[in-house]
């Protein structure tokens, strides 16, 4: 059989694994793996992000005491993921392969040396033709640095192991032009790279076990098809959909045409490390705007007006224009006591070289790791 992509990340949402009373909805999973095997048996690496921990969990034990939110969510997801992982490993073996579990934090991506050892784990667990099934490691993730849900982690991991696409299982279609079950409701088919549009008609409602809704789906699918990867958004609940879309065929969802371009490596880590930025840096109109021309352009020290929060060489920085927006995100060459000595200085040295700054919409890769 041909497949359209040789590389995939495929991540799946709690609600198409279990079922309203959160038990585990065992045949869908084993549904799932049976199209996982096939397409890898057909060349297709694929890497599996699977919600579903703190929904299989519930099922499995009421507290005796009632427990405040945080120490409840640590409970079902510390018994589901249990649960999750080895009926994923009994269906996979199954089929003759072999997965394996690699649980995350939004931590492990915070330093380029973090992110190289993540990237380092897949290619090895790919390499070997081992399926990785991730989550996010929900038991001790309980701060402000969690992910905003799996479909924020699904993205990164994408971008991180070079797929192709990334493909959303969840519980409707795709995104529709109203929130589903509306009668005007209407499928979006095809996502363009400046169709911002659809974002509008997304409402933040989200089923019962499933945490960011159709909103971050959306706006991860945006990001990554903006730096190349397209995005497949589908129903889960929809038999072979997986098989169907990697083969071509005319499936109803909604799918994220990708941009010609694909960032480099470095430039990637970037991109999803919004969240780690030591400081803001404001800059003048003619800097924003040769920042986000098609040149490859550096940041230099004389386009900047203000500087919010210390930063030292090698941390992120966020640069924003005058009127707050965010326009990129870069690594820094200096720490911010010297950006004032680099701007009286004849020959400035960037702030930010190019190879390390994302942009936004606009970026380009010039670089490899
Ligand atoms: N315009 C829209 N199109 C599609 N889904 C939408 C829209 N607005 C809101 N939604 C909601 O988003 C939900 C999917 O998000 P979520 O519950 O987080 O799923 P998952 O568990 O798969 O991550 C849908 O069930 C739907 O109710
Ligand atoms: N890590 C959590 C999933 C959180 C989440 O993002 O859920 P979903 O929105 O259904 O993809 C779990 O395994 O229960």
């Amino acid at each position: 059989m041909q497949f359209k992509y040789h590389k995939i990340t495929v991540k799946v949402g709690s609600n198409v694994l279990a079922k309203a009373d959160g038990t585990l909805n065992v045949a869908r999973i084993a549904h799932l793996v049976d199209q996982i095997s096939l397409l890898h048996k057909n060349g297709v690496e694929v890497v599996l992000v699977s919600s579903g921990a703190v929904a299989a969990g519930r099922a499995v034990l009421e507290p005796e005491h009632k427990l405040d939110a945080v120490s409840q969510r640590q409970l079902w997801a510390a018994l589901g993921q249990v649960k999750l992982i080895s009926r994923y490993s009994d269906f996979f073996q199954e089929d003759g392969m072999v997965c394996a579990q690699v649980l995350t934090t939004k931590e492990n991506f915070s330093s380029r040396r973090h992110y190289l050892n993540m990237k380092n784990c897949f290619t090895t667990l790919l390499e070997n033709k081992v399926i990785p099934i991730v989550n996010e490691n929900d038991t001790i993730s309980v701060t402000e640095l969690m992910f905003t849900d799996n479909d924020e982690l699904s993205g990164l991991i994408a971008s991180m192991v070079d797929s192709e696409a990334l493909i959303i299982l969840s519980n409707v279609d795709g995104v529709y032009t109203a929130p589903p079950g509306n009668e005007n409701a209407k499928l979006i088919q095809k996502v363009g790279i400046d169709d911002d549009e659809p974002e509008n008609a997304i409402s933040g409602h989200h089923s019962e076990f499933g945490r960011g809704g159709m909103l971050t789906k959306f706006r991860i699918a945006k990001k990554l098809a903006n730096d190349g990867v397209g995005v497949h958004l589908a129903n889960g609940f929809k038999d072979n959909v997986l098989v169907n879309i990697l083969a071509g065929k005319d499936v109803p969802h909604t799918w994220f045409e990708p941009a010609e371009k694909s960032a480099s490596g470095v430039k990637k880590w970037i991109a999803y490390s919004d969240g780690f930025a030591k400081a803001k840096v404001v800059v003048n109109a003619g800097a924003a705007s040769a920042l986000k021309s098609e040149k490859a352009v550096s940041l230099l020290p004389v386009g900047i007006v203000t500087i919010e929060n210390e930063f030292k060489k090698g941390d992120l920085i966020r640069i924003v224009d005058e009127s707050g927006e965010t326009i990129g995100l870069g690594k820094a060459q200096y720490s911010s006591d010297k950006v004032e000595s680099e701007k009286r200085s004849e020959k400035q040295k960037a702030l930010v070289h190019y190879d390390y700054l994302y942009m936004e919409k606009t970026t380009n890769g010039k670089h490899e790791d």
